[in-house]
């Protein structure tokens, strides 16, 4: 009963038991209005299978609400794969977990997330057709970063079009957490066109290579040591790293006057929406802004094109810009505004499609 009350938001969870493989995953399917869920696989080392239940029911409702303001035909999902990515990986696991995939009949397409690469999933493949985001060598789009950092780019344009009313980045600045394959194509690309960057990346080598490379480009670095990215003097916090990052206590911090990233979940909760309002800080939805890889994986499934990608990729300045509006018409967090966008897209598929119910045919099917 507890477990129901748990899941209450969701159509269904799936725990995978594979002992020859040692494969523990856990596959949640959020809500399937839209077409069947899609969402990555992630895999860590989690402490307690309840934690792991926890991580995979947020992310798999967050996916939903990607998916709406995406407008894509899928709803939302996602998985977890309990164990270690460096110590516990091997292609058998990666087969059983395509086979647990397949049992879902296409109900779930699932691929890389933190922890899982394009390559695992190769495995995967031979079990499942079910796989997404797969690399170019197998018919795939390959590396989901860069619509990813693309999108990162839209959002910060429509934000600073709303901000400052222009959407030159030169000599504005932006405080850049984590370098990773998004957060360096966006630096690299703010960098291009002039902007002052603040960054900070625990991993050293990855500053040392944006440094290297800011040398021919117009745009200056200014390399920050850990928490003190969140009080760079800067116009845009760019959190391309972890997410929780906008808490209680680094929102204290924030000199910025807007928040863009692609880290998924960065409020720690929703309510810290309304704390940035008050402080006239504009934040653009995470999950708006990073679905460029969302896009460029669900294009997979309809033959990849490198440019119906981008242009869906580009409507993420539209989607912003008309969230921006909304929120400022009602006087609502752009968390809130956005929300309401997402569950209002949904609604409105359920009645299409009971408006259509005629021609499904029935599914008792007695021969
Ligand atoms: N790659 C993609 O297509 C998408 C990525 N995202 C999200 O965007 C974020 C970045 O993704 P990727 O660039 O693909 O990941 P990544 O793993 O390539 O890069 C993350 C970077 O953050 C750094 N980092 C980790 N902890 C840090 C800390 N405490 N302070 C500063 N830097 C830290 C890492 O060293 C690494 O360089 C993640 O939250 C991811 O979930 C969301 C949608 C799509
Ligand atoms: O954007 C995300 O957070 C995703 O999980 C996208 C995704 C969907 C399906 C396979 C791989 C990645």
């Amino acid at each position: 009963m507890l477990e129901f009350e748990r899941i209450k938001d969701h159509e269904q969870v799936v725990f995978c038991n594979d002992p020859k493989s040692g494969l523990k995953a856990i596959i949640a399917i959020h809500d399937t209005t839209l077409g069947p869920a899609l969402g990555g696989c992630r895999m860590r080392p989690y402490a307690t299978v309840d934690e792991a239940v926890e991580d995979v029911l947020r992310l798999s409702k967050g996916m939903t609400y990607k998916c709406a303001a995406a407008d894509m035909d899928h709803g939302g999902g996602k998985s977890v794969i309990i164990g270690d990515p460096l110590k516990d990986k091997s292609p058998d696991l990666f087969r059983s977990f395509g086979q647990f995939v397949e049992s879902l009949n296409g109900r779930f397409y699932t691929g890389t997330d933190m922890g899982t690469t394009p390559e695992d999933f190769v495995h995967s493949l031979k079990e499942t057709k079910n796989i997404v985001g797969i690399p170019e060598a197998y018919g795939g789009h390959g590396d989901s970063s860069v619509p990813t950092a693309q999108g990162v780019i839209y959002g910060l344009k429509a934000t600073a079009k709303k901000v400052w009313g222009t959407e030159v980045f030169q000599d504005m600045s932006f405080a850049i957490q984590g370098l990773g394959k998004v957060g360096f194509k966006v630096a690299k690309k703010l960098l291009e066109d002039g902007a002052n960057l603040f960054v900070t990346d625990i991993n050293k080598s990855v500053i040392k290579e944006l440094v290297n490379q800011a040398e021919h480009l117009p745009g200056k670095v200014e390399v920050v040591k850990g928490d003190d990215i969140y009080s760079a003097p800067a116009d845009v916090f760019v959190p391309c790293a972890l997410g929780g990052v906008i808490n209680d206590e680094t929102i204290e911090k924030l000199k910025v006057k807007a928040v863009v990233g692609s880290a998924n979940n960065q409020l720690l909760e929703d309510r810290l929406g309304d704390i940035l309002k008050e402080r006239g800080i504009l934040y653009a939805p995470d999950y708006i802004v990073n679905a460029g890889g969302l896009i460029q994986v669900a294009d997979e499934l309809h033959h990849p094109n490198k440019e119906r990608v981008l242009q869906q990729t580009r409507a993420i300045y539209d989607t912003l810009v008309q969230i921006y509006d909304h929120a400022d018409r009602e006087n609502w967090s752009t968390v809130h505004a956005s929300n309401v966008f997402c569950d209002e897209r949904i609604e409105n598929r359920k009645q299409r499609n009971s408006f259509f119910s005629a021609s499904i045919p029935p599914k008792w099917q007695i021969r």
